[in-house]
């Protein structure tokens, strides 16, 4: 059984990742939960649920932690990429880019919000196995370096890219290195359908050399998400150091070396990630001593991390509604959202940890199940889960929903997203308001032969 002890206090305040509520979370006088200074329960009723909260202290001490450690443990240079598939809105891109980060976009909906969200153009890298010619078209018009990740890429490419105005490349590659993650996001084996087969390496860089219109300037893996262990990594950098080799013998400027992302997070007690410091000291010095046995000069170290910046900044707030016990078997909680902001449970069976909001510290445990709303017997947050006990109506924060909720959210049975908002220092502002049944109508057209008439 997943058990839960209440509220956890933090224990790591500079990495974000290893602590499940947001760094900046207290228990106050009245024995509430408040994050950012702000009264969970108080930003429910102002703001409605279920809500999406976002506290900016975990956010930018995340990102303080991954440029500090790089600029520790790396002696070159060095830029961290924000993954923005695992939480694109104008709101953070404005937070992570102010913090110097750049971002990666694997669309033209993320390239967009990136760069109305104030990051550097010449800061941003464009992902994709299957980009289409208008999202090429657009990132290279805005001077976005573009991860060539197969040759349709290099086809669509030479429609656009001139020898007067070469694009900025980068070459994606699958270093064929295997780790312990869900096996849906797991990338970097060789059965992945991202990026070029290590053994097509060197005619591809061949090839590119004789493109005037290709300026390849770096070099990129990712090997999955949700990764405990650093040995992949290690493992990584070596094996993109024999690739950077390669491309420079070839006569490529390649300077950058991107390593992607992957550094997990707790979700619930038994998760033990490593910290951020500890992970850019790994792959720092993995890198270095890689470049090091090579003769290489020190590339521009980069790294992709999403899930590890802003998963544990967020948490979203539910109100519990219908109870259903079905005796000897199982209590049902029912809440206001589910598997339409938050689909990672249905998906791969993930954990979560939970807290009431106003009774954290209560420990009058019940086994409940939280279901969501949706209809489909799989929608349930968590599965036999220990929770003080609890009546309708009142609020529940499901921990972690920082990373990958909002972005893989849905309407499905045409349920509104919720709205999100940032906190910190007692001040709560709106980043996305909530979406409204009308809104969900916007995009439908209604033939004239089908309206009724009379
Ligand atoms: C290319 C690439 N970079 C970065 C990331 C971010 O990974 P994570 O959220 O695990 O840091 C992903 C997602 O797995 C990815 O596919
Ligand atoms: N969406 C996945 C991670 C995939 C990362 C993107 N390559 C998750 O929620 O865990």
């Amino acid at each position: 059984m997943h058990e839960s002890k209440a509220y956890e206090p933090n224990v790591d305040i500079d990495s974000p990742n290893r602590n499940i509520a947001p760094i900046s979370s207290e228990i106050n006088e009245s024995k509430k939960l408040v994050v950012g200074g702000c009264q969970l329960s108080e930003l429910a009723k102002k703001y409605g649920t279920p809500l999406y909260v976002l506290d900016e202290l975990s956010l930018r001490t995340a990102c303080k932690t991954y440029i500090s450690s790089l600029n520790k443990h790396y002696p070159g240079k060095s830029l961290p990429l924000f993954a923005s598939k695992a939480n694109s809105s104008l709101a953070i891109c404005a937070v992570i880019s102010s913090e110097g980060f750049g971002l990666d976009a694997v669309s033209e909906g993320e390239l967009l919000t990136a760069i109305n969200g104030g990051v550097k153009e010449k800061d941003i890298v464009f992902h994709g196995n299957n980009k289409s010619q208008d999202e090429l078209n657009f990132a290279y018009s805005n001077n976005v370096t573009i991860v060539l990740d197969n040759y349709h890429d290099i086809e669509l490419l030479k429609n656009i890219a001139s020898d007067n105005k070469p694009a900025k490349l980068m070459l994606r590659f699958t270093p064929g290195i295997e780790c312990h993650t869900h096996e849906y996001i797991r990338t970097g084996h060789l059965d992945s359908k991202f990026g070029f087969d290590p053994d097509e390496l060197k005619s591809i860089l061949e090839e590119l050399k004789t493109y005037k219109w290709a300026n390849l300037t770096g070099l990129h893996a990712h090997i999955g998400s949700q990764i405990f262990e650093v040995q992949p990594h290690i493992d990584l950098a070596g094996v993109m150091a024999d690739a950077l080799k390669l491309a420079k013998e070839i006569g490529h400027p390649v300077v950058d070396l991107n390593l992607g992302g992957g550094l997990g997070i707790k979700y619930v007690q038994e998760d033990n990630p490593p910290s951020i410091e500890k992970w850019v000291e790994i792959i720092s010095k993995a890198v270095v001593n890689a470049c090091r046995e090579r003769n290489l000069d020190l590339p521009r170290l980069m790294c992709e991390p999403g899930r590890s910046l802003v998963a544990n900044s967020g948490l979203t707030i539910y109100k519990i509604g219908a109870k259903k016990v079905v005796p000897g078997v199982r209590t049902y909680l029912s809440v206001d959202g589910g598997m339409s902001d938050n689909p990672r449970p249905i998906t791969y069976q993930s954990l979560y940890s939970a807290c009431l909001v106003d009774k954290p510290m209560n420990t009058n445990f019940e086994k409940v199940t939280i279901a969501g709303k949706h209809c489909e017997s799989g929608d349930v947050l968590l599965k036999d889960f220990l929770l003080p006990s609890c009546e309708s109506g009142d609020f529940l924060a499901v921990f972690g929903t920082g990373a990958y909720n909002y972005s893989m959210s849905s309407n499905y049975n045409r349920i509104p997203r919720p709205a999100t908002i940032i906190v910190g220092k007692g001040l709560a502002e709106l980043t996305q308001r909530r979406e409204l049944p009308e809104d969900l109508l916007q995009l439908d057209v209604l033939p004239d032969r089908f309206i009724p008439k009379n």
